[in-house]
């Protein structure tokens, strides 16, 4: 299978990141709070990116099984990973205002810059390609620690997020679907698929270390 190859190609890229810092305190409970909080602050425009890209993706394709499929994922996710960060915005006391105020840190900004890219330049599968390591390496992670209890509530909340059935169920559709347009194909094409996901994974590792280290702009932004 195509995806397994990218999985295999990706391999040192997705442990990097089951063994990074922020994973790790995070699953110990020892993350520090604002760490934590930082995450939430970008992902927050992430997910909004992510989603729209969604929508993106359904208008370039003129396959009715991509076009429905990411339309509906589109659908879930609106209604329930962003609506989970508004949980977590209040059980954090983020208000409004803050994440407003917020700016976007580098590496989030090159993350969505990249599905940006692909949605533009790229081809449907090289878009999809670049959605998939979301889902599936956060699938990896839920997964993963399912057996942990972190002694914070919130980052327990957060990794059972993860290893529910229906995001199971939404990453294996994905899966699928990639591999799908793989088989149709050219060789030239699948490089590029093989790239973008890749591209993305690096990106998903750097989205921990931004988080872990407080990443800025180096013009005082
Ligand atoms: C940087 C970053 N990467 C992946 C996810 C996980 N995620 C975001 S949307 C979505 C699909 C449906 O819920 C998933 C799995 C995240 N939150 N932030």
């Amino acid at each position: 299978m195509f995806s397994e190859e990218l999985r295999e190609a990706a391999a040192e890229l997705w442990q990097a990141s089951f063994d990074h810092g922020f994973i790790q305190e995070l699953v110990a409970g020892t993350l520090e709070e604002g760490a934590f909080r930082y995450y939430l602050l970008q992902d927050c425009y992430y997910l909004t990116h992510f989603s729209d890209a969604h929508g993106l993706l359904a208008a370039k394709t003129t396959d009715e099984s991509v076009r429905s499929s990411q339309l509906a994922l589109k659908k879930g996710m609106d209604e329930g990973e962003i609506a989970i960060r508004e949980r977590y915005f209040k059980w954090l006391g983020i208000t409004q205002e803050e994440y407003q105020k917020t700016v976007v840190a580098p590496s989030a900004y090159q993350y969505v810059n990249h599905l940006y890219r692909q949605l533009t330049t790229g081809t449907v599968a090289t878009s999809l390609a670049a959605l998939l390591p979301c889902y599936w390496l956060y699938h990896e992670i839920g997964v993963r620690f399912r057996e942990v209890t972190s002694p914070n509530r919130l980052y327990q909340d957060w990794i059972n997020t993860y290893d529910s059935p229906a995001f199971a169920e939404n990453t294996r559709r994905q899966i699928d679907l990639l591999n799908h347009l793989a088989e149709v194909a050219s060789e030239e094409e699948r490089l590029a698929m093989k790239e973008s996901f890749l591209i993305s994974s690096q990106y998903e590792l750097a989205f921990w270390d931004m988080s872990y280290t407080g990443e800025t702009w180096q013009f005082g932004r």
